[in-house]
């Protein structure tokens, strides 16, 4: 095999109270990238469309040369390759763009050169990515986007990321408001400490979360989707956050908040036709305050990076 096309979904990290712990894949937006082989020993980025001239073609300062080039040192291999992305999704949006690239590389570069690694030993290198996107190797965006479905990261150290059951056929809400925060920058306003009460409530939370996705209780599932921690510091980042809040809320969803870093936001749907109103309205308040945005209506996508031929 010479030549090689895969896509890698869109993820949503933190899931609310899960900070670099939870997230999952959705069917859509996502990344395409495709590889050719070479016979110049090199890696060179060909063509990057989609990404309104903003993205390095710098093979060090683009995630997905980059990851590749880590894949082939651990192989021990010089093979050149040639790379196109195709960015079918927005840049710095919250919603795992560079997580989508450097998962779509590395299955890429995994398939065409024999298949050497697992999806989960390709993980390590995904957080690579992370890295030199944002300047932290975080994981809740790169696992689900390798793994599909919900993930959890237990521990960085050592790293021990895996699929939980989560109920099946909910719907997801993602609006991207056009407004730019960087996760580097979102990172830096997180408070380094915080008081035993809000830790007792969060990783409350937490486990509620999860025992409501393993017992598909979506009434567990709505009280534990509460931010004591981070929501409050981010929030200030986006526009009418929690204006958009209320109206998810009041409008049927099972939970709102931000997908990853921000500035987009998500609300989880128990219907497609409540994600559709959601979506609606939230575009409509956002529009009426003169920010543009765009919006997905999805479910969440449990096989991940995708071979696409
Ligand atoms: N192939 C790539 N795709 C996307 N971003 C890339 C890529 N290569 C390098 N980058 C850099 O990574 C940074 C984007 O990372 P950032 O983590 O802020 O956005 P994101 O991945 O959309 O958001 P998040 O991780 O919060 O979901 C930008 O500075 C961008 O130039
Ligand atoms: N957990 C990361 C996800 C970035 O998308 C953060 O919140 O900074």
């Amino acid at each position: 095999m010479d030549s090689i096309k895969v896509f890698a979904p869109a993820t949503v990290a933190n899931v609310v109270c899960g900070y670099d712990i939870l997230g999952f894949a959705i069917d859509e937006p996502g990344d395409e990238i495709i590889l050719t082989k070479n016979d110049f020993n090199k890696i060179t980025i060909t063509k990057i469309e989609g990404d309104g001239g903003k993205l390095p073609k710098n093979p060090e300062k683009n995630v997905v040369s980059h990851v590749i080039r880590l894949f082939l040192e651990k192989v021990n291999s010089t093979q050149g390759i040639d790379i196109e992305l195709y960015k079918k999704m927005p840049l710095n949006s919250g919603m795992g763009s560079s997580a989508a690239s450097s998962v779509a590389a590395l299955v890429a570069i995994n398939e065409l050169m024999g298949k050497p690694f697992s999806r989960q030993e390709l993980l390590p290198l995904a957080m690579e990515g992370e890295r030199i996107a944002c300047g932290n190797a975080h994981a809740d965006n790169v696992a689900p986007a390798l793994l599909g479905g919900m993930v959890l990261v237990r521990s960085y150290e050592p790293l021990d990321a895996f699929k939980l059951p989560y109920p099946k056929g909910l719907s997801v809400v993602s609006v991207h408001p056009h407004v730019d925060v960087p996760t580097g920058e979102a990172r830096k306003i997180i408070k380094e400490r915080i008081s035993l009460k809000s830790a007792v409530q969060q990783w409350g939370n937490i486990a509620g979360l999860v025992a409501g996705f393993c017992t598909n209780d979506l009434g567990l599932v709505s009280r534990s989707l509460e931010d004591v921690i981070i929501e409050p510091v981010r929030a200030m980042l986006i526009p009418y956050f929690y204006e958009m809040k209320q109206l998810a809320l009041d409008n049927g969803a099972i939970g709102f908040g931000i997908s990853g870093s921000g500035p987009s936001v998500f609300a989880l749907c128990e219907k497609k036709d409540i994600a559709e109103v959601i979506s609606y309205k939230i575009k409509e308040l956002l529009n009426q305050k003169n920010i543009e945005s765009e919006s997905f209506v999805t479910k969440i996508n449990d096989e991940g990076a995708r071979v696409i031929n």
